[in-house]
């Protein structure tokens, strides 16, 4: 494959990361009005290990675990973020 092909499968990759992450975000907001009217922290470190624990069950290369963590937390901070 060309690196324009390899690139145009990247885009394909991307775009649907993006409408994933949309998804994500909108329930996150959900969440954040919730967790208000329910007087209850943003942060949640139980909830995040397991987030990252059952992620961590489905990398099948292992090597890349500390990769997806990374994303994985980001994504999180984010969407602390965006609760707020
Ligand atoms: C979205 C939540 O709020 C925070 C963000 C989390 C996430 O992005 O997965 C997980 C736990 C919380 O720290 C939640 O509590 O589920």
């Amino acid at each position: 494959m060309s690196l324009v092909d390899f690139r145009k499968e990247i885009d394909l990759i991307d775009q649907e990361l993006v409408q994933l992450l949309e998804k994500r975000f909108l329930i996150v907001h959900q969440i954040g009005l919730l967790k208000k009217e329910l007087g209850l922290p943003v942060f949640d470190p139980k909830r995040e290990k397991e987030v990252l624990e059952s992620k961590g069950k489905l990398i099948t290369n292992k090597e890349h675990l500390a990769y997806y963590e990374s994303i994985f937390k980001l994504i999180m901070d984010i969407s602390k973020d965006m609760e707020k």
